[in-house]
């Protein structure tokens, strides 16, 4: 049964410490820039993308092998060496100090783990297998995809503008709820994945503007 408690975190400007620099920390970079995060390498040799990244001002790299000390100011941290006892040097020290860790080789020490994303504009799909199983979570998450297609990020921009019109308009709760799940039911739904929702757009425009009370 899992245990974990799923939450979407602001990390826009925090300091994110990442120990390693191989192919599994830079898919974790990866997750953290998009989220806008300030992102702290740890590690004597980069992958190529993470030394584009330098590069280009994105992330800092501190070519050395972790010490002990450089979480400083951290708010996540990131353990993904190759190295056994340095991931769990790493995470002893988050530990002490009360800061989440995730460590990639030890599902069993981590404190969060990181799900299969997709982002679509608003919209943020994470899938986890609560630590068992990585590829399934992936597999999941484009299954979720492929039923929710991409113009899900168009037509979202237009519910939350009409949902604030809603929320003006109709003081009845009911109708309120009613009219919400109507922008959402199954066949809304298909119509978005389709690209085709020009004709549902028109019915609720219709709707709101036949009175409401
Ligand atoms: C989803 C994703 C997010 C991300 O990393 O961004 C992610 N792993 C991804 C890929 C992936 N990981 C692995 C493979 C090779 C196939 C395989 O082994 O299965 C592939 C596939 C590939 O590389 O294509 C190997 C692996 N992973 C972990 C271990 C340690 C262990 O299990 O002991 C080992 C064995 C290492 C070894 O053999 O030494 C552990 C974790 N991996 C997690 C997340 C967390 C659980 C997520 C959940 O709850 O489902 C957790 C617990 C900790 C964490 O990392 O947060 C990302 C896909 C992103 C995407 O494609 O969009
Ligand atoms: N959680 C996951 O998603 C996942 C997926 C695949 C593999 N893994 C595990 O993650 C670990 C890393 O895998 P990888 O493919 O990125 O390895 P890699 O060999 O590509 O990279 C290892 C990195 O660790 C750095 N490093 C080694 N010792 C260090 C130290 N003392 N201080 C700082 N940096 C140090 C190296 O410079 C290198 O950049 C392995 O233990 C692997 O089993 C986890």
């Amino acid at each position: 049964m899992s245990t974990y408690y799923p939450a979407m975190l602001k990390l826009t400007g925090s300091r994110c410490l990442v120990v390693g620099g191989g192919r599994v920390a830079e898919r974790k970079i990866a997750g953290l820039l998009e989220a806008g995060a300030d992102v702290v390498v740890v590690s004597p040799e980069v992958t190529e993308a993470i030394g584009a990244w330098e590069m280009s001002g994105r992330v800092t790299v501190l070519r050395k092998r972790y010490a002990g000390g450089e979480d400083e100011g951290a708010s996540l941290v990131f353990a993904c060496t190759d190295s056994r006892e340095t991931n769990q040097q790493v995470h002893a020290d988050a530990t002490r100090l009360g800061k989440p860790v995730n460590v990639a080789d030890r599902p069993d020490l981590c404190s969060f783990v990181v799900p299969a994303v997709w982002r679509r504009g608003p919209l943020l799909v994470a899938v986890s297998t609560s630590g068992t199983n990585p590829i399934a979570s992936t597999r999941i998450r484009d299954r979720i995809e492929q039923a929710v297609g991409d113009h899900i990020d168009s037509f979202l921009g237009y519910a939350a503008e009409y949902r604030q019109r809603v929320i003006a308009q109709v003081h009845d709760a009911e109708r309120r709820k009613r009219l919400l799940a109507e922008l959402f039911s199954d066949e809304a739904l298909d119509q978005v994945r389709a690209g085709r929702w020009e004709e549902l757009k028109r019915r609720m425009e219709a709707v709101l503007d036949g009175g409401s009370q």
